[in-house]
């Protein structure tokens, strides 16, 4: 079978995107997920996307998410994103999208090019000596350094990831450090990819939360630099936890190709 896909990416973070709407991909396909995210053997990403047929009263369409290792996986807030530019592309949505994901109902709104996406509401932080844990649609390891430009990520990362008390299920690992005010500079290590990414969307919006929560900052909105571009993520916090959480950032397409599979 020849298989069209696109491919997208969001502050760098990358995804192979499959419109799946009259379903010609099995979702338990991993095999096929993993080979056409592998670097080398296929066409290269972090991760997969199918684009399907809505389920829900107000969709556009639904999101299903397959880590680069071929699994389905929780939410990715990078992937969101650039899936929204996608259901634009395809003309499903013009400027404002409702989507399912694997975590709920996601609103999102294209404007003076960025995707701004809502995330779920956060009622917890873990608050530890050395790091904070909480779950932003994936869950997300924090953890403040010194010289992030040098921090060993992708060691550092892959022992937290698959130490106590995470083990086989794992954690995303974020490495923060503090520029000014209310821009943070993050590097990721992403289960599932085994492997730091240029950028993470749940990752950050963990981080800039993570920062509000430990008084960090003080403001309602977070820059966050990483590796493959610029994010900024808004909120509300409340007695009840955060809310109204917003990712923001670019998505775009970088190619269009067919694949034999
Ligand atoms: N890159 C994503 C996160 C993808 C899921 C993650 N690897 C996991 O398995 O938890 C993002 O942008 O949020």
């Amino acid at each position: 079978m020849i298989l069209t896909f696109y491919k997208y990416q969001g502050t760098g973070n990358d995804f192979v995107i499959i419109d799946n709407r009259d379903g010609i991909v099995s979702k338990n396909n991993t095999k096929l997920f993993a080979r056409l995210c592998d670097r080398k053997f296929g066409i290269g990403a972090d991760g997969l996307m199918l684009l399907e047929q809505p389920q829900n009263d107000g969709d556009d369409f639904v999101m299903v998410y397959f880590n680069a290792d071929g699994n389905e996986s929780s939410m990715c807030g990078n992937g969101g994103r650039c899936l929204v530019a996608f259901a634009a592309f395809l003309g499903i949505v013009e400027d404002k999208a409702t989507f399912t994901a694997i975590d709920g109902k996601h609103h999102a709104e294209i404007k003076d090019g960025l995707v701004r996406l809502q995330m779920q509401d956060v009622q917890e932080i873990e608050k530890y000596e050395s790091h904070l844990f909480l779950d932003t649609g994936s869950p997300h390891h924090v953890t403040m350094v010194e010289r992030l430009a040098e921090f060993d990520v992708q060691n550092m990362g892959r022992s937290i990831r698959n130490g106590a008390p995470y083990f086989e299920s794992g954690s995303n690992v974020n490495f923060v450090e503090k520029k000014n005010g209310n821009l943070f500079a993050v590097r990721t290590y992403e289960r599932g990819v085994e492997d730091e990414t240029l950028s993470c969307g749940t990752g950050v919006t963990a981080v800039a939360l993570s920062m509000h929560a430990t008084q960090q900052v003080d403001q309602e909105e977070v820059d966050i630099d990483t590796p493959g571009g610029a994010l900024k993520v808004t909120f509300k916090p409340t007695p009840e936890g955060y809310k109204d959480i917003f990712l923001i950032g670019p998505a775009e397409q970088v190619f269009k190709g067919e694949i034999e599979c």
